[in-house]
């Protein structure tokens, strides 16, 4: 494909003092498709993920974003560029309703004053473009809502700044089957509008329902980047717990 990735990270390297996290790690993600990242417990993804969003400065490779060479060293770095990380501890504040956690730190101000029905008609728009159902009122205390409705707050938060890369370090991880259904129909809907997503999860039957493509690191190292059409269940098991597959001609 001539397409340019939007995300293309070559030959990443990431050690924690002596410990080496990440060697020699490729990863790529396109607009439009969801891109998902395998691995076995360990094996660095959410290291990886770290290093994409600006939260661990990258020790050496290249790390280029629409081609071009970037260095994000703090997340607000990252989301300059249009990258955007929900974390799987989602970082809301109970204590604070939807709108205000969307806009926790990025508030929009009218004047001197917080431009409340500005931002609460934005966070209403992103929620509504995003949900299956209903979330209810946008001024709802975040410690009502379901974990399926936490995500979605999470996802809308991520969303709402014009991002181009949205990473979703295990998404399904605490919720129930329906509520699962739709987090993955929300995944699939923030690539059809675009986006390019990078999706980490141990489930295989999510990877297989949502993904375009299919990134497997294997203690710390890139194992194969695949279309998700190309390859089977069995292979994608085979390459996260050998590192391998045999099948695939990929010698690991
Ligand atoms: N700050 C750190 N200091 C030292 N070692 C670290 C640090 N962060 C991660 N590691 C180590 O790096 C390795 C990869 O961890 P990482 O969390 O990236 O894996 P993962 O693939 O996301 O795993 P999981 O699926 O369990 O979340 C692990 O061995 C972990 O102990």
């Amino acid at each position: 494909m001539s397409q340019t990735p939007v995300l293309d990270l070559r030959g990443i390297d990431k050690s924690f003092g002596p410990v080496r996290v990440l060697q020699q790690v490729d990863f790529t993600a396109y607009a439009g498709e969801v891109t998902a990242l395998v691995g076995d417990n360990g094996a660095g993804k959410t290291t990886l993920v770290k290093c994409i969003g600006g939260i661990h400065p990258i020790d050496s490779g290249e790390y280029l974003f629409d081609g071009r060479p970037v260095r994000p060293g703090t997340p607000r770095e990252a989301a300059a560029l249009g990258i955007e990380v929900v974390h799987q501890d989602l970082a809301l504040a109970d204590n604070l309703d939807i709108v205000q956690n969307m806009f926790l730190g990025r508030e929009r101000r009218r004047g001197l004053l917080l431009d409340e029905p500005a931002m609460e008609e934005l966070a209403r728009r992103t929620l509504a473009e995003l949900s299956v159902r209903t979330i209810g009122s946008v001024r709802r205390k975040v410690s009502e809502l379901s974990g399926g409705q936490r995500q979605t707050v999470a996802i809308a938060r991520a969303v709402l700044w014009d991002s181009r890369v949205v990473v979703l370090d295990e998404p399904s991880a605490a919720l129930g089957v329906a509520q699962t259904q739709q987090v993955l129909e929300i995944v699939r809907r923030l690539a059809d509008q675009g986006l390019a997503v990078v999706l980490i999860s141990h489930n295989m039957n999510d990877v297989f329902a949502v993904a375009d493509r299919i990134a497997a690191l294997y203690l710390g190292r890139t194992v194969a980047q695949v279309r998700a059409a190309d390859v089977t269940h069995a292979q994608v098991v085979e390459l996260i717990t050998a590192g391998r597959s045999e099948s695939l001609g990929i010698t690991g």
